[in-house]
Parts: structure tokens; C-alpha cells; sequence
């Protein structure tokens, strides 16, 4: 499913109205209808409905849904929040066909009036503006927004809430928080953003009738179910273990030996054939009693810490991770430097990896193999040179950013995962919980991409198919048998088992 800008969503409109000749009016229906259906699974009769319609298409389709509620038989009272003069086009038709259906409409005179209409409500339809909004709310209908963020009542926006941004980059807004969003032919980037998200509660996406095969794919896409199903890895019953790929990870000092050991468990529980761990002789043991499936190559340490290059080489692998707990001396700098340099196949980096990574990015861009970065927003800001906040407005623009100038796939690490291909084309994962907002949690994922790389023969589906797998296996586990509090990386690595029962055949 595309995830789409305002621009794009106008595209979309124009390419169905010019290219294949459906009226604006029948969208506009179809919109509203789609909505009103939605609006009759959470609401029954008995609750009083208050549609708030304002100037643009957005009233429109409120005119749809107030119309069709009140023709089965909901009931509803419709509000219109801007003067007369401001309905036009086939916000306007809509409104004719409302009246003419021998419907009343209010009008917005006193606020009073209108918030002591809310106070009467139990739902409330927000179709006062959509994506085409523009700069901080207006009177009234900033102060109709703050009311209603008081109020008690049921919310449900129309398209997007009233005042919040459809793109990423606009910090200074106030929009209206709802409980349910009913958005028009597709997923706004603004819903993943962690500024905006909050404002939409639960969403859906409505289907309104648009031309699909015709209309310009947007190159951002929602990594759904089907598309899970559609490029799992299968495993073939007569494949030995040199099939399923030889991993490298390589991290670990004294005191933090967990990371790589977690990184190289998730790996071989996510179906690497081998795994190889490439550590301080000061921190095997610690290693070794977490993963006696995998073998061990020394790493030169000094005080416990990683410095210079693998004993055995780094040839013969099919993908290396490194970066989980390598430290950030100097010398581990030279050992990723190294694998850079000297390996020919995928190098995913990560954690302290990604530290080093920013003084070795020529290298990054120079290299003929993928090379995967896995950051979280701090990491990714420290690679990039700016403020977490500066990111977070933008994550979508920066990771383009960072992925086509380097020629990297990168994976930005949050509730909602962008998935970023050096040509541009961007994913967005969401599935996982707040279970997964602790130490380990990334140690695990990375090791979960590496094996996941090695069995897919398209990157990018490797890297989103690998974040789904960690994150419905912490949604499981946190139905079934742990909390969001007590979930352990480790629980995860050892619940993936159950996960891949049912999407792996
Ligand atoms: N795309 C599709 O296929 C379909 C899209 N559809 C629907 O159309 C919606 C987009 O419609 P749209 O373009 O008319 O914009 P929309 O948000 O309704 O209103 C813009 C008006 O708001 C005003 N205004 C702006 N900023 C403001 C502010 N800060 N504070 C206060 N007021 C502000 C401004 O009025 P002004 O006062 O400046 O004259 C302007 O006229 C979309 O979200 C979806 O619901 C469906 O009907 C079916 C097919
Ligand atoms: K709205």
C-alpha cells in the first residue's frame, strides 16, 4: 500500500477526474459513504452524531456522511463552521443534495453554542479540514480544535484530523486528537511521524473508487501482511546448512558481551545455516554459553577491547554484521574499516559500528557489495551530522538522503521502521510494541536482518520481512505469556521459534 504526501494525493485526484473521467462529485460520495460505513461499526443509533463540516473538500464529504447517517437512520446534527460563501465546487453540489434530502443544516454563529453542541454529542465527525491545510489553525476553528481536545466525546476525523500536517517536516501546528481516523484512498506520511502520529488514534484506510492501475505509485509503501506472505523465505527440505548462508557477526568486548551474543543467537533461531562469531578471546566464554551452535575466531583486544584485525580473515562468508558492542576505540574503527575494505559480500553495521561508520563513509559509498545501516534516531543523527529533533521532523527526507548519497540501504529504527534502498524506494514497518524499547532489542534485529539477507534474494525485502519477524514475535509474546515491561531481548530471540512456525513453510 502507498504511503502518500498532499502533493501526491492531488496527483491522484486529477489523474482520476482528467485520465479516467470520474467526476470529483462521485469521489466525493464514495469518500463519504466509505467513511459513514466505518462510522456505523463504532457507533449505534442511540448515540447523538455531530458533524463539524468546514470550506474545503474535506466539508464535502462531511455533507456525504451526515447524509447518509441521517438517511439510515443515525442521529445526527450538521454544523457548518465556515460562512456560505466559502462551499464551492463539488463541496457546494453536496451541500445542495443535503439540503435538497430535507436535512437542516446549523450554521456556526456563537461558539458557545457550538461547544454547548459538542457537550450534547457523543461522537463527533471532524470534516473540517483535510489535507489541504495550511499554516497554524484559524479562528474558529482553532478554538472549535481546543474545545474539543477537552472534551469527553468519541472523535473521528475524516482524512486526516483538522489542523494536523499530511507531510513530514511541519512542527509548528495544532491539529485535533481523535480516537479513529478514516483516511481517503491511502496511509499520509504524517501518520508516521512521531510528532503527528499520536493525533490519529486508529486508522483505516478508506477505498474510494480511484483508478489504482492507472495512478503514479508513490515510492513510499507500507510493508504489509500480504507482502510478508508474498516474499517470506520458504525452506526447501532438501537443503544442507551451507545453503541457508555462513554469517559473520562481529562485536563483543569484556564488558559487554551479551550484544554480539544475542545478534548471533537471532541469527541462527532466524535460519542462518553457520555463524561465526568474531569476538576478544576475554569475552568467548560469556559468548559461548549463550550459542554453542556457533564457532569463534579471535579478535587482538586490548584492555578487554576490540583493536586491529580478524585472526582468520573475512573471506568465505555470505554477510557479516558488525558493530553490537565492539566499543569506540580507535582500533575497532580500523577492524571495520577492514571488513570494508577486504569482504565482498552484504555488511550490515550497527550500534557502536555505526559510531565509527560516520568517519568511513567514503569507504561505505566506494564499496560494490550492499552495504545495511541499522540506526536508531540517535545514531542516525550523530551519522548525519544533526539534531535528533531536526531528524525525527524528517525521517523520511534523511534517510533518502543518506541512502542515495552513499549508495546504502538504511533501516531507521522506531515505532514506525523506514526502510530506505539506495535507489530511494522506502518502506515503513510498524509492526513491534514499546516491549522492544530496550537494551538488547537492536543486538537482536540486526542479527534477525543478517540471517534474513541471506535467505532472500532481494535486500529490501530481507530487511522489512526481518523487522516484522521482531516485531509480531514482541506483539506475541506480549499477548500470550510477557508484558511490555518484562520483555527481555532475549525473550524475543527465543520467541522468534513460534513467529516463523507460522510464516515460514
Ligand atoms: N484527493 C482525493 O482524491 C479526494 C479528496 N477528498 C477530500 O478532500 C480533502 C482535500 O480538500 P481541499 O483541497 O479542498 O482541502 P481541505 O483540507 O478540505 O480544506 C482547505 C480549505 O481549508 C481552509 N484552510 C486552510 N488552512 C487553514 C487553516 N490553517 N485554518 C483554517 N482554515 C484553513 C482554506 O479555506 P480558506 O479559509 O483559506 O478559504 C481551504 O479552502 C481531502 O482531505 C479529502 O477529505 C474527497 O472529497 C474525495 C476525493
Ligand atoms: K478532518
Amino acid at each position: 500500500m502507498n504511503i502518500v504526501t498532499a502533493k501526491e494525493m492531488y496527483v491522484w485526484d486529477r489523474q482520476a477526474m482528467e485520465e479516467a473521467g470520474i467526476d470529483g462529485k462521485i469521489l466525493m460520495e464514495n469518500a463519504g459513504r466509505a467513511v459513514a460505513q466505518n462510522v456505523e461499526k463504532l457507533v449505534d443509533k442511540r448515540q447523538r452524531i455531530l458533524v463539524l463540516i468546514g470550506a474545503g473538500n474535506n466539508g464535502g464529504d462531511g455533507f456525504v456522511i451526515a447524509r447518509t447517517l441521517l438517511n439510515k437512520g443515525y442521529t445526527v446534527r450538521a454544523v457548518q463552521v465556515v460562512p456560505d460563501e466559502k462551499i464551492k465546487g463539488d463541496a457546494l453540489a453536496h451541500k445542495h443534495m443535503f439540503l435538497a434530502s430535507n436535512y437542516q443544516l446549523e450554521h456556526l454563529e456563537k461558539l458557545l453554542d457550538l461547544f454547548q453542541s459538542i457537550d450534547h454529542s457523543d461522537v463527533v465527525i471532524d470534516s473540517m479540514l483535510g489535507i489541504g491545510v495550511e499554516g497554524r489553525l484559524r479562528s474558529p476553528i482553532d478554538q472549535v480544535v481546543e474545545y474539543l481536545n477537552q472534551s469527553k466525546c468519541l472523535k473521528i476525523a475524516v482524512d486526516i484530523p483538522s489542523g494536523v500536517p499530511a507531510d513530514e517536516g511541519v512542527t509548528d501546528f495544532s491539529g485535533l486528537k481523535v480516537d479513529h481516523t478514516f483516511t481517503i484512498a491511502a496511509p499520509k506520511i504524517s501518520m508516521f511521524i512521531e510528532k503527528t502520529a499520536p493525533y490519529f488514534g486508529e486508522w483505516e484506510v478508506v477505498e474510494i473508487g480511484l483508478p489504482t492501475a492507472k495512478l503514479k505509485k508513490a515510492k513510499r509503501k507500507l510493508w504489509e501482511k500480504r507482502d510478508v506472505a508474498a516474499t517470506f523465505p520458504r525452506r526447501n527440505a532438501y537443503a544442507h546448512k551451507g545453503v541457508h548462508g555462513k554469517a559473520l557477526f562481529v562485536g563483543g568486548s569484556f564488558s559487554m558481551p551479551g550484544s554480539i551474543a544475542m545478534a548471533a543467537r537471532a541469527g541462527l533461531r532466524s535460519g542462518a545455516g553457520l555463524a561465526t562469531v568474531a569476538t576478544v578471546e576475554s569475552a568467548w566464554p560469556s559468548v559461548a554459553a549463550h550459542i554453542p551452535e556457533a564457532t569463534y575466531t579471535r579478535v587482538e583486544e586490548e584492555a578487554g577491547s576490540m583493536v586491529g584485525v580478524i585472526d582468520s580473515g573475512i573471506e568465505g562468508y555470505d554477510a557479516i554484521a558488525i558493530g553490537m558492542g565492539m566499543g569506540r576505540k580507535e582500533g575497532a574503527e580500523a577492524m571495520l574499516r577492514n571488513v570494508l575494505e577486504k569482504s565482498t559480500c552484504p555488511v550490515l553495521i550497527d550500534a557502536d559500528g555505526l559510531y565509527h561508520a560516520k568517519q568511513l563513509l567514503d569507504e561505505v559509498s566506494v564499496r560494490n557489495a550492499p552495504v545495511i545501516l541499522t540506526p536508531h534516531p540517535g545514531e542516525m543523527a550523530h551519522l548525519l551530522g544533526i539534531k535528533v529533533p531536526e531528524l525525527l521532523a524528517r525521517p523520511f527526507e534523511w534517510s533518502q538522503r543518506l541512502a542515495s548519497e552513499r549508495g546504502v540501504y538504511v533501516v531507521l529504527k522506531g515505532p514506525a521502521t523506514i526502510i530506505t534502498t539506495p535507489e530511494g524506494t522506502q518502506y515503513v514497518e510498524t509492526s513491534g510494541n514499546a516491549g522492544l524499547a530496550k537494551g538488547g532489542s537492536g543486538d537482536v534485529l540486526s542479527g534477525i536482518l543478517l540471517a534474513m539477507i541471506m535467505q532472500t534474494s532481494s535486500v529490501a525485502d530481507a530487511l522489512c520481512n526481518g523487522c516484522f519477524l521482531h516485531g509480531k514475535t514482541a506483539e506475541r509474546l506480549t499477548e500470550d505469556s510477557h508484558s511490555q515491561v518484562d520483555l527481555l531481548a532475549t525473550d524475543v530471540v527465543e520467541g522468534l521459534s513460534q513467529t516463523l512456525r507460522t510464516f515460514s513453510g
